[in-house]
């Protein structure tokens, strides 16, 4: 039986990419939608239209928090393109966001699916936050957590924060300290093992399937953005997660550590990793293997 997920997105560029490995992978039973990487309508835009290119109307999508709880953020079109998705001006034909809010959804569905679902956690952490404050019976309903999130060292949008984390660090703090069962995906491990060569990149446009030319018109700002970070290929955090999330085997390294988040000045959204095992709330993925992320990716990619 395919396991039941949420995927929680801020819809830019990669989250495009993880929603639809999503639902190749898993039993895709709702997108919620935060604020995050670009304009918040035009993330609701891009989901829709993504699950309506992969003929996943019945996928419904929830609008969440529009905003952080408490900090002020900035969106990163530079990262994604215009519109988030590498100047592609897309808009969905028929499909609409539900009327239910994503922490009612991310509630009930945690009680329709007790003990069985997982959210993949692939932006700043906000809704998953207040669906917890609202009801912390979540975290035993809910079987796991996957985050993509926080750097150890090499911030990519300040010099030590990630940008899910440091969008809304007290949300962070909130979801780490509430008791999930918790997998991170951390920044420096997603430069690593979740990169697509440029000669990949040439690989995947001679696939001529819809779901290439998708990956490539939606994905190619990614791509030169990643390569001004001094990568040689785009950077696929949130695919990354999700596909670790599906084969446990592609984790080649992972420990049990104690995390948090900094809320103070310079460090504001930076991640505390405790090395020295003395209690954990978190399994942090270290290494990985990108040949079976990128094999699988471009299998999928090359299924229609
Ligand atoms: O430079 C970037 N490369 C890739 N993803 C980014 C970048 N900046 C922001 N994000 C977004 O934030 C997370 C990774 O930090 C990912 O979830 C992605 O959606």
């Amino acid at each position: 039986m395919r396991r039941k997920v949420i995927v929680d997105s801020d819809t830019a560029t990669d989250d495009t990419i993880a929603i639809l490995l999503s639902s190749a992978l898993f039993d895709l039973v709702g997108v919620s939608i935060v604020a995050g990487n670009v304009n918040f309508q035009d993330q609701v835009n891009n989901a829709l239209f993504t699950l309506e290119y992969i003929g996943r109307d019945d996928v419904p999508v929830y609008i969440g928090y529009d905003r952080p709880i408490l900090g002020q953020w900035r969106t990163v079109e530079e990262v994604h393109g215009k519109w988030g998705m590498s100047g592609w001006r897309v808009s969905p034909n028929r499909k609409k966001p539900e009327k239910e809010h994503a922490v009612d959804a991310i509630l009930r569905l945690s009680k329709e699916y007790e003990g069985e679902l997982e959210i993949m956690a692939i932006s700043p952490l906000t809704n998953l936050a207040q669906a917890y404050l609202r009801d912390n019976g979540l975290t035993k309903r809910v079987k796991k957590v996957w985050i993509m999130g926080g750097a150890f060292t090499r911030g990519n949008t300040t010099p030590l924060a990630e940008f899910n984390f440091w969008v809304d660090p007290e949300a962070a703090k909130i979801v780490l300290n509430a008791g999930f069962e918790v997998t991170i995906v951390p920044w420096e491990v997603t430069e690593k093992y979740g990169v697509i060569y440029e000669n990949e990149w040439e690989e995947i446009g001679k696939l001529g399937s819809r779901l290439s030319e998708f990956f490539v018109r939606s994905n190619k700002a990614l791509l030169e953005f990643s390569k001004l970070q001094g990568n040689l290929g785009s950077v696929h955090p949130d695919s990354l997660t999700v596909y670790l999330a599906y084969n446990n085997q592609a984790i080649l390294e992972e420990r049990k550590l104690k995390v948090d988040i900094e809320l103070c000045s310079l460090s504001r959204g930076g991640m505390l990793v405790d090395w020295y095992n003395r209690e954990h709330n978190s399994i942090v993925v270290l290494k990985a293997d990108r040949e079976r992320f990128k094999t699988a990716l471009l299998d999928v990619l090359s299924s229609f």
